[in-house]
């Protein structure tokens, strides 16, 4: 049975946590003060500590720093009041698992409770290892490029350890997730920690590819040999020679292009179209895709034996909204990476945003949250982002709550939201510019939003409902920073 102990000067708060969890087949015990809390910690080992922030005798921030320094395999998830996620979120760079707020919701709090124990014993069993097969002793795990954040979830970890696993080697990685997870940084972080790291890595978004240029793209063409091969052109692979060729949303690819695709990866060698030397192939393929291929292939619309060629290696990246605090880390470089760029300081979050980052769905994942963090960023006067500043369908998200003490699943509709959140100032919000230009650019802008969101992200659907092709949504996605 996992032990777990609770420290916290509400006596109320603790029993009825220690009860719920009892229930839950935890072996529980309680402390109504940061210095009996670690009594019981000098006496016993906990898998866990849940710690209430804000302690008469001490705080969270010491009770963590003691037990990272005295029992560091245990875990420990902060209980903070409503103003202190700022701090929370603090306390996880410092080696917290999580943290849960106030008021608590029993299905929240087993969520968390469970996952810190299983990367608990993720840990453990990691540690008689005497070396993973890549890396060499002490070396700690790669980190992907500058710029990128590494997320303390115990899905970024798996997945940093997963691009530590496979960046040496040759494999072919199937990239599987969905639209705007950050396939294509995974792509880019693998080929930087690869032995191809000086060679070129070439990304090709195979959904915007027609089926008239999808094999000129590929293997290029000599000049001349067809009507409007008005120069000798490089294809991708040739221009990937040595390195890494990216194939995002493979799964568009018509079966024709799949079988010259089949081909080439096989014969390691290419032809342009209209030539007949042939080039020798170095090339590593990475491939990415949001659709399910197992079920394309069971339609017949995408090859079993191309499918195999390409899953030498597959890496599932995790949707925004199941990795927790990630989303505040993610937040905040973002935010940093907007003044950087707009020149601005704003500096935080108010706990509202805090909140309503966490509670929000994410269906475009990393990629909405970098868009409506720069947005908010842009548009904010002063140093604080406030909900104000956030589009409504983020502000108005309401998660269903539980009444505390009731059975998991119990849904309880009414929103927990301050008050405050609808009462906000408004001048720390600039006023939007009225002139036609930039009216037309706001309102393309919030139509492609609101119907990306609406179709999950999925380009190709967008495009059909926006009655454009594939190719003009994504350069006007990359024109208003969506991309
Ligand atoms: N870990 C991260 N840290 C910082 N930025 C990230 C991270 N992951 C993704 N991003 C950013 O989010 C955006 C979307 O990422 P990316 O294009 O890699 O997603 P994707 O899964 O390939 O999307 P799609 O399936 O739509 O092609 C990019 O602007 C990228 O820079």
């Amino acid at each position: 049975m996992k032990k777990i102990l609770i420290i916290d000067d509400e006596v109320n708060v603790a029993l009825l946590l220690s009860k719920f969890l009892a229930r839950n087949g935890f072996d529980v015990s309680t402390a109504s003060s940061g210095n009996s809390g670690l009594e019981y910690l000098q006496n016993s080992e906990f898998d866990l500590v849940l710690c209430d922030y804000r302690l008469e005798d001490t705080d969270g921030r010491e009770i963590l720093r003691k037990i990272k320094t005295h029992y560091p395999k245990t875990g420990v998830i902060i209980i903070t009041g409503y103003s202190d996620i700022k701090m929370a979120v603090e306390l996880i760079k410092m080696g917290a698992y999580d943290y849960i707020s106030k008021p608590l919701y029993p299905d929240e709090i087993l969520n968390t409770i469970t996952k810190a124990i299983e990367t608990r014993q993720a840990l453990m069993e990691d540690e008689p290892v005497v070396a993973p097969p890549v890396s060499k002793p002490g070396k700690k795990p790669v980190l992907p490029p500058d710029g990128i954040v590494v997320g303390s979830s115990r899905a970024s970890k798996d997945l940093a350890r997963q691009i530590e696993l496979v960046a040496p080697t040759n494999y072919s990685v199937i990239i599987l997730g969905e639209s705007g997870t950050g396939k294509e940084e995974v792509a880019k972080s693998i080929h930087l920690h690869s032995h191809r790291n000086n060679k070129p890595f070439i990304a090709m978004d195979c959904g915007s590819l027609t089926k008239e240029l999808a094999a000129s793209e590929f293997f290029g063409h000599e000049k001349g040999s067809f009507t409007g091969a008005l120069a000798t052109k490089i294809g991708h692979f040739e221009m990937a020679n040595g390195g890494t060729l990216f194939l995002d949303e493979v799964g568009n690819l018509s079966y024709e292009i799949q079988a010259a695709l089949l081909r080439t990866v096989q014969e390691r060698k290419v032809k342009r179209i209209g030539s007949t030397k042939e080039i020798d192939l170095d090339v590593r393929i990475i491939v990415a895709t949001n659709e399910n291929l197992v079920e394309a292939i069971q339609r017949g619309r995408f090859r079993e034996d191309l499918y195999h060629r390409f899953n030498e290696f597959s890496i599932y990246m995790p949707p925004l909204r199941d990795r927790g605090s990630d989303i505040i880390l993610m937040a905040e470089h973002f935010l940093q990476a907007a003044n950087q760029e707009l020149g601005r300081n704003v500096t935080h979050f108010s706990p509202e945003v805090i909140e309503c980052f966490m509670n929000y769905r994410w269906q475009g994942n990393v990629r909405e949250l970098k868009n409506i963090v720069r947005r908010a960023a842009l548009i904010t006067e002063g140093d604080e982002i406030t909900t104000k500043a956030l589009p409504l369908e983020v502000s108005n998200y309401k998660m269903p709550a539980y009444d505390y003490g009731n059975q998991a699943g119990n849904h309880n509709q009414s929103n927990n939201y301050s008050p405050t959140t609808q009462q906000q100032n408004q001048s720390d919000v600039k006023e939007p510019r009225h002139d036609l230009k930039n009216a037309a650019l706001e309102a393309e802008y919030e139509t492609i939003l609101r119907v990306l969101r609406e179709v999950n992200f999925n380009k190709t659907k967008a495009a059909e409902i926006l009655k454009i092709d594939r190719k003009t949504l994504y350069n006007k996605m990359k024109a208003i920073n969506l991309k």
